[in-house]
């Protein structure tokens, strides 16, 4: 049996139903808008905004890629954070991180309209997501429940451990396994023993940026395996998990890249079409 999870083919899948979606709201001239503010010139946020960029062409979004230089003021990105909240034709706004050192990101996340956080990483979007009551979710995590739910995978009473406890990934997908019922660890680089948890994961997901840092012996026999590191290593992509060994051991697996990646910039393009559809509700 084929043991790879294809984020890139569930998101190809997805993005297609999105599609269909979206041409509805462009007939009744009400097509999705977001803005990405990048500061500086990070090679990787590069890399994903382009990616970004194709997804939101592809699907009929209006994606506008705010380019700010690496030396603008903290106050500037608010004012500019504040403008795009009040405009009526912006349906949402996130900020492109890492973020250069002199910016304060939490300043930022406290500006963002909450009802334009397609990041969900607002102070209210991540309240509201612990609640387990909530209108957008944060793109990886919610592209990881995605594919789960294509592959028709159960987790109630499984055993899941997120290795990685960034605000980005690994504590908000502990949110959203918590919602399917699953027993969450989140280990992290002050844990000892990581193997004393991975041994037993059902579902073990790997979010620390750390190449090749899950290895076979740190995998229980048939789990499911999610990397979500993507780590460039002489211009190839490597990911946080020993693909080559794992796989043996493994159910199943996401590759890198094609796994999560895609899946998380379609789940991106999902929030801004909630927020429009939200906002138009509201008006
Ligand atoms: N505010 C914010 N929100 C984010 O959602 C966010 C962010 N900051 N900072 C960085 C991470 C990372 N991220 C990815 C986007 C696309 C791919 C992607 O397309 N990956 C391809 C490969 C692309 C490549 O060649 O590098 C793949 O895995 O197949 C991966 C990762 C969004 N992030």
């Amino acid at each position: 049996m084929d043991k790879i999870l294809d984020g890139k083919k569930v998101a190809e899948l997805k993005s297609q139903r999105l599609k269909d979606f979206v041409k509805n709201l462009i007939d009744q001239k009400k097509q999705p808008h977001f803005c990405v503010i990048n500061i500086g010139d990070n090679a990787a946020s590069k890399v994903y905004i382009r990616a970004k960029t194709r997804m939101a062409e592809k699907i009929g979004i209006l994606q506008e890629n705010i380019q700010l230089p690496k030396t603008v003021s903290e106050d500037e990105v608010v004012a500019l954070i504040k403008k795009l909240n009040a405009d009526p034709e912006i349906n949402g706004v996130m900020v492109q991180l890492p973020a250069p050192d002199h910016i304060n990101v939490k300043r930022l996340m406290d500006t963002i309209d909450p009802e334009k956080d397609v990041d969900c990483l607002t102070p209210t979007n991540i309240g509201r997501l612990w609640e387990g009551d909530h209108f957008v979710e944060p793109a990886t995590a919610a592209g990881i429940i995605s594919l789960l739910e294509e592959y028709d995978i159960d987790l109630t009473g499984k055993k899941a451990v997120i290795i990685g406890r960034s605000n980005i990934v690994g504590k908000p997908l502990a949110a959203l396994l918590l919602e399917k019922n699953a027993s969450v660890s989140i280990l992290h680089s002050k844990t000892d023993n990581l193997s004393d948890y991975t041994r037993q994961a059902d579902l073990l997901v790997a979010a620390v940026g750390q190449p090749e840092l899950v290895k076979a012996d740190m995998v229980k026999p048939g789990a499911i395996v999610i990397d979500v590191g993507i780590n460039r290593i002489d211009n190839h992509l490597v990911g946080d998990v020993a693909f080559d060994e794992v796989k043996e051991v493994a159910n199943l697996i996401t590759p890198v890249p094609g796994g999560v990646g895609p899946l998380t910039v379609e789940s991106l393009m999902e929030q801004v079409v909630k927020l429009a559809k939200r906002q138009d509700e509201r008006r």
